[in-house]
């Protein structure tokens, strides 16, 4: 009730959105999926802001501002930032956007909880929830791959994933996004992005997050997406899964 509260200026989802036209989306997925990608080729296509909760957290991380230390410890081992604060940054972000007229979200990584989704029930109309679905295997390899530029903060991964099919499965391939060479020797990688802080964040997204997929499978909201390889092979068949015409050209599906 408290974040209804502070979320009731914002007004309701019309009056915020008078020409309907942004969605309210959200994007579920263990972490390495690629929800972060795709959540932001989305938004651009549908000019809807892309709204990472992880990003905001880095984003306070590095501002060292009063919270940055204590959600140094947390962060760092694969631990979730606690509910209230989560919401604090979610909501302060909101308020920013009400300030620039913005409509519509595509949420990435958040809920991520039971308790975060009740939350944005309260006050937010979801109209689709998409989880992004991946083999295990991959998702490893995806995260220890995963690359930022220091300079401009673009995301790359230099992971190459080939799997040999066993029992009838077929081979599973996903090239590696190779960042310009501007960027190639700006390359950072995050701290959480080390194998045992990934098998943890793992098993914390199956322990408190997977429980939100169910949420919103009760309500009619899921759609499951599983990913048949990188992003040449995903994003036309996930645009055809979200009844979206393919705008883009062939070359910046591919980019
Ligand atoms: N909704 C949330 N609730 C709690 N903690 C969060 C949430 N979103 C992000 N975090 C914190 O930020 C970290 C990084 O999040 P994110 O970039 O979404 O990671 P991932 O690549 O694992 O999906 C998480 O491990 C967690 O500590």
């Amino acid at each position: 009730a408290r974040f209804s509260t502070s979320l009731a200026h914002l007004g309701p989802p019309m009056t915020r959105d008078p020409g309907g036209r942004g969605v309210h989306w959200v994007f579920l997925g263990c972490p390495g999926v690629g929800k972060g990608t795709y959540a932001s080729r989305l938004s651009q296509l549908l000019g809807v802001p892309h709204i990472s909760t992880g990003d905001l957290v880095r984003e306070e991380l590095a501002s060292s501002g009063p919270l940055a230390q204590q959600l140094a410890g947390i962060v760092n081992h694969g631990q979730l930032v606690s509910d209230e604060i989560i919401m604090s940054l979610l909501i302060k972000r909101l308020e920013h956007g009400a300030t620039k007229a913005e409509s519509g979200s595509i949420l990435d990584g958040f809920p991520r909880t039971i308790r975060q989704a009740e939350i944005l029930e309260g006050v937010t109309e979801i109209d689709l929830v998409i989880n992004l679905k991946l083999r295990e295997d991959a998702l490893l390899a995806k995260c220890l791959g995963r690359r930022i530029c220091s300079h401009c903060g673009g995301n790359y991964n230099v992971a190459s994933v080939n799997i040999k099919g066993e029992n009838g499965r077929p081979d599973f391939i996903m090239a590696p996004l190779l960042p310009p060479a501007d960027c190639a020797s700006k390359l950072v990688t995050r701290v959480d992005d080390t194998e045992e802080v990934v098998k943890e964040r793992l098993q914390i997204y199956n322990e408190m997050s997977k429980p939100v997929e169910e949420f919103y499978r009760a309500r009619g909201k899921l759609l499951e997406f599983d990913l048949p390889g990188g992003i040449p092979e995903s994003w036309p068949k996930l645009l055809q899964a979200l009844n979206l015409v393919d705008h883009d050209d062939k070359q910046s599906a591919s980019a």
